[in-house]
């Protein structure tokens, strides 16, 4: 089943917090919503989740019934007076199931989610990734279609997060559901999402593969978000860029603002004399993991990129080309 947004807009106290939202959500999916602090991000799940209603616009379902979201939330919730297995039970005794369905429906649950020897746990002893786990099973012993989680790695140190991000996706492959997820962390979403929303002050600025995202980012806004760019100021001459540093064809994006845009990952060194490769003096070599990040010095400009070649020495002068035709925002 697929989910629909259209044109949502909310507003809290006289501010317009979301604008003219429209999304479609894919069946069997997890969509990752991208942005930065104060884009709008909870606000967006809340309405999935139909803890609020939008002030206009409509969220629906493919089938015409009526969606709702079941939450996993930043600080997982878990009732701390409860065990784990009365946190994991406690949606199906809301519902009024029989004792041994619940027991059956926990013990399957807690096996799947590696939680089995917590039952008799109470939250206060469990670690940051544990109460996950649990909240997990919690929101799917419920089994939802659709399953939302606001941050739900934030807390979490960086090995448990990869842990915890490679079970979520097991998870999602095994009951086959639909999950939207909030993150200002780009490799989390790109990690785990299959598509990309991009939301930034109210408004999905564009929404794609991880990688389209990435590699193709289509405003300033969302490169400026993704980081990990130099941004040149220059002159556009029809399709030619006349910057400090280089003079030639680009690709402009329509909101320009005459800035050449220079992924750390878009350069590569030529060794033949290319007609609009530049050169530029190596000033500084940083190791980050598995590549290294140059600091380039090109006349009174100073660039980034990064390389996974060991030839740079530093002072010495290189000639440098773009992978992809370099984009103009
Ligand atoms: N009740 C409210 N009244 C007025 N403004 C609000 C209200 N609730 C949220 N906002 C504002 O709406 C904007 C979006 O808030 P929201 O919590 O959805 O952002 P977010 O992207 O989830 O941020 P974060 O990543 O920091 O959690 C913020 O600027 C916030 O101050």
């Amino acid at each position: 089943m697929s989910y629909y947004l259209e044109a949502i807009n909310q507003e809290k106290n006289h501010r317009r917090i979301l604008k003219n939202i429209s999304l479609e959500i894919n069946d069997n999916s997890i969509l990752a919503i991208l942005g930065p602090s104060g884009g709008g991000k909870t606000t967006l799940l809340n309405i999935l989740a139909r803890i609020d209603q939008p002030s206009y616009g409509k969220f629906y379902s493919s089938d015409n019934i009526v969606p709702k979201g079941i939450m996993i939330f930043q600080d997982y919730r878990l009732f701390p007076n409860m065990t784990v297995f009365q946190n994991i039970a406690f949606g199906l005794r809301v519902k009024k199931k029989s004792r041994s369905l619940i027991n059956i429906r926990c013990q399957k649950i807690m096996k799947t989610m590696d939680i089995a020897d917590l039952a008799e746990y109470y939250p206060h002893e469990l670690s940051g990734g544990q109460q996950q786990r649990v909240s997990l099973a919690r929101a799917m012993i419920l089994q939802p279609k659709l399953l939302l989680m606001d941050e739900p790695f934030s807390s979490l140190d960086e090995n448990l997060r990869l842990e915890m991000l490679n079970f979520v996706k097991k998870i999602q492959e095994k009951f086959k559901m639909t999950i939207v997820f909030v993150t200002h962390f780009k490799t989390e979403a790109y990690l785990l999402s299959n598509q990309v929303a991009i939301l930034i002050d109210g408004q999905i600025m564009q929404k794609g593969t991880p990688k389209e995202i990435e590699t193709h980012p289509e405003s300033f806004a969302v490169a400026k978000f993704l980081g990990q760019a130099n941004f040149i100021p220059g002159e556009l001459d029809e399709n030619c860029f006349i910057s400090s540093i280089y003079r030639g064809p680009v690709e402009i994006k329509s909101d320009s603002r005459q800035l050449l845009y220079i992924p750390f990952s878009n350069l590569i060194t030529v060794d033949k004399t290319d007609y609009f490769a530049f050169e530029a003096v190596v000033k500084e070599i940083n190791w980050i993991v598995n590549e290294n990040r140059l600091v380039l010095n090109i006349d009174q400009v100073q660039i980034q990129i990064n390389s996974n070649s060991s030839q740079f020495k530093i002072g010495k002068s290189y000639k440098f080309y773009f992978k992809q035709l370099p984009v103009v925002f």
